[in-house]
């Protein structure tokens, strides 16, 4: 895919190398001329392995989403392009970020339909885990189904439930909401269950695991209990949360949180991996990948 023009603007270099203020917002330059052979040949085997992996584990949205993208293997996309197909389907476009921003800079983008994507790309022996969002994660995992009305709407409405969160106190409770949607969730399909989730999407072991491995459960959405169940964040999910469609998202959104995190201010968290007595049972896992790394 072209490049952008050579006379693209410059603002000063990137922020955090201490040369420029960073913008209030932190958003940089995503600098797309900057980027390394190297640097889009780990790109390139990112791309190929998840192509190769997603076909029949990815949901149909996020298939359809990325093929009217200009993603491609053979470059990181350009966040300009990527925001003028957004633009056009859902109003969404995507900005460059260094890393992780504050919650309230995050949610404040996302409220506004600004989608902040990590412009680094991960080292070549990080393809398999990394601790911050790259421009990886971020793109080839989110940007495919903010093309979709429905998850556009939905993490749009996030965001305005995030800064609402953090004046009440309760990100803790939405920060699990999300996780296990928009990062790690699973959508029942005719054709079976499907993987939306970006935290998955962007993962070729992850992929695997939560469809194929017998560890995992696989328990019926309910927000009360996703809101009051812990979550892992240094490996594999321990339980998959599915939905019916992308579009019960749009009902999510439109449920008002404050009587949620009421009741699950006095409710006791439950562990990742436990199989409550009021849980749709999809399919209860073995819990054996974990059993094996608690020792
Ligand atoms: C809970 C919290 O809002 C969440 O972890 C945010 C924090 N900041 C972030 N910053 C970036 N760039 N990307 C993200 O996904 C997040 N996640
Ligand atoms: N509806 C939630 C906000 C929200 C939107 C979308 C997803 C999650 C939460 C509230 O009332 O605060
Ligand atoms: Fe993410």
């Amino acid at each position: 895919m072209a490049g952008p023009a050579a006379d693209s603007p410059k603002h000063g270099l990137a922020a955090g190398d201490g040369a420029a203020p960073a913008r209030a917002d932190w958003t940089i330059d995503q600098d797309w001329a900057a980027y390394t052979p190297a640097q889009h040949a780990t790109w390139k085997t990112l791309f190929e392995r998840q192509t190769k992996l997603l076909p029949g584990r990815a949901c149909d949205a996020f298939v359809q989403g990325m093929a009217a993208l200009p993603i491609g293997a053979d470059e990181i996309p350009d966040f300009r392009r990527l925001s003028d197909a957004l633009m056009r389907r859902t109003g969404w476009q995507v900005v460059a970020v260094p890393g992780l921003v504050p919650d309230a800079v995050f949610f404040e983008h996302l409220a506004n339909r600004r989608f902040p994507a990590g412009q680094f790309i991960r080292a070549p022996h990080q393809l398999d885990y990394l601790e911050e969002p790259d421009v990886f994660h971020d793109v080839f995992g989110h940007v495919p189904l903010l093309m979709h009305p429905a998850m556009a709407d939905f993490i749009q409405a996030y965001g305005e439930g995030g800064l609402r969160a953090q004046r009440l106190g309760v990100l803790d409770m939405l920060a699990r909401v999300y996780w296990y949607t928009v990062e790690f969730g699973l959508v029942r399909q005719a054709d079976g269950l499907r993987i939306y989730g970006a935290g998955i999407a962007s993962s070729a072991t992850e992929s695997r695991f939560c469809l194929d491995d017998p560890s995992p459960n696989r328990l019926g959405f309910d927000v009360a209990r996703v809101m009051r169940t812990h979550y892992r964040i240094d490996d594999f999910q321990e339980t998959y949360f599915v939905i019916d469609s992308l579009d019960a998202l749009l009902d999510l959104a439109r449920i008002d949180f404050a009587p949620l995190y009421a009741q699950t201010r006095g409710a006791e968290v439950m562990a990742p991996g436990e199989v409550g007595v009021g849980d749709r049972v999809v399919k209860r896992g073995t819990g054996a990948y974990h059993a094996a790394r608690r020792g």
